[in-house]
């Protein structure tokens, strides 16, 4: 755990760029620091191996004061990322990974070993070890630097915008390999940003910042995103609050209808009898299949596509109706606002829920998405964001136990989506 114990930095031509922080980081965890230009956050990670010192207050390491420690033997504990790697750009790709391993007196070989399985672990093909680092995509850089961090396996790593100079997509993709190394990892990490959005992706807990280096809120992201605390907490947030929140809530708190998905070989007459029958019964209003869209599916049980009711051929099989496009979300893992996108990629309205191997469970009626959108609306008044299950970070593929909202099944069309699955 690293310990912020009411430390302060004030430069030496008067810049106070740490005011009083005290805060906890703790193991085994991602805690992310984020806030405006200048508000402190490198300074704050770097008084943690001593390449800044604290002028008050102090940092402790698994609570034995930093400053203490011989910086050397500190940092050798202690892995760093940066921004564009920081890599040494006459060194190759495995000389760099195994700058670390070599300063403690590893071998070259024992070394060199390492590094290409530090290389594997990040998703980067040994073939690229004897590169030097400008024969790489900014991309494999970044992959390469927190290689070298993890190279002498640190408890606690260090990461400063690590991913800020690559391209969107790339950063996506390298923000959900930290998390993936990370669950196997459990390293202590220290992450710095300014990007809203990948300190909620990334963090346990986040801390924002204001100008002046005060520490304006610490938490989980979804408590963050529910309750700001704050206008300046708010503004920083930004416009998309509400959209990031359901990141947090679990896509099964949206009640799954199983009867409204048909195998493409079926009856016309029995798609017929699928919206008349499923209407009939306990007088359910969520029941209520009329004017509901169907979801045809392969023989494998794959989807094809919505049909409108008043889409539906007048006779034969369904192999002669048109599917619409789709949107489709992954049931028990997916969070609210994965099927709340796949609605909106629905002329239906509703959003498909597949199984891991993409073959289809069921639908989330757009009513039933309102209903649960509404759910979620309140249990963010209710100060209970992410209690709505807790689905855990926004966009990871963890499981989500939470409460789910139940699958209706009312009538004949689970026959006929199980036919299809069979
Ligand atoms: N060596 C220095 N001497 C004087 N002032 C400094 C020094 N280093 C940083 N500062 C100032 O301290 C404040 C905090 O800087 P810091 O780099 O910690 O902010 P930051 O939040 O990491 O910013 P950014 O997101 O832009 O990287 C800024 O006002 C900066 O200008």
């Amino acid at each position: 755990m690293i310990t912020f114990d009411g430390v302060t930095k004030r430069y030496a031509d008067g810049t106070v760029a740490v005011d009083g922080l005290s805060l906890e980081v703790p193991t085994g965890e991602i805690t992310v620091f984020v806030g405006p230009s200048g508000c402190g956050k490198t300074t704050s990670l770097r008084m943690v191996n001593r390449m800044v010192e604290p002028t008050g207050g102090r940092v402790l390491l698994d609570g034995v004061d930093v400053s203490a420690v011989d910086p050397p033997a500190l940092r050798r504990g202690i892995g760093y990322v940066i921004q564009q790697a920081g890599l040494f750009p006459h060194r190759t790709v495995a000389e760099n990974v195994a700058t670390v391993p070599r300063l403690l007196g590893w071998d070259r070989r024992r070394a060199r070993a390492r590094a290409l399985e530090l290389l594997e672990r990040v998703g980067l093909e040994t073939a690229l070890a004897d590169r030097y680092p400008f024969q790489l995509s900014g991309g494999q850089q970044q992959r390469v630097g927190v290689a070298r961090a993890l190279a002498a396996d640190p408890p606690v790593l260090l990461m400063d915008e690590p991913f800020s100079a690559v391209d969107p997509v790339v950063r996506a993709s390298l923000q959900q390999e930290l998390l993936r190394l990370q669950a196997e990892l459990r390293k202590t990490i220290l992450f710095v940003t300014h990007d809203i959005d990948e300190a909620i992706t990334l963090g346990d807990r986040v801390a924002v910042f204001r100008t002046g280096g005060r520490l304006a809120r610490l938490d989980a992201p979804e408590r963050l995103l529910a309750e700001p605390a704050d206008d300046f907490v708010r503004g920083f947030l930004g416009r998309d609050r509400g959209i990031r929140r359901l990141s947090f809530v679990p896509g099964d708190t949206a009640r799954l209808r199983t009867d409204l998905t048909v195998p493409v070989t079926a009856d016309v007459a029995a798609a017929r009898a699928v919206l008349e029958g499923a209407g009939t019964g306990d007088g359910d209003r969520d029941r209520d299949a009329a004017g509901e869209w169907l979801v045809l599916v392969d023989p494998d049980g794959r989807p094809l596509g919505w049909v409108a009711p008043r889409a539906l051929p007048d006779t034969g099989t369904l192999a002669e109706a048109r599917p619409e496009p789709y949107g489709t979300f992954v049931r028990g893992r997916d969070p609210l606002r994965a099927v709340l996108d796949a609605a909106l990629l629905s002329p239906s309205g509703g959003a498909v829920a597949v199984d891991g191997s993409g073959r289809v469970e069921g639908v989330v009626t757009r009513r039933a998405l309102d209903a649960a959108l509404a759910r979620a609306a309140a249990g963010a008044g209710a100060g209970t964001a992410g209690g709505a299950g807790g689905a855990g970070r926004a966009d990871a593929s963890t499981g989500t136990a939470g409460v789910p909202g139940g699958v209706d099944a009312p009538g004949t069309v689970a026959a006929a989506g199980e036919a299809a699955g069979g």
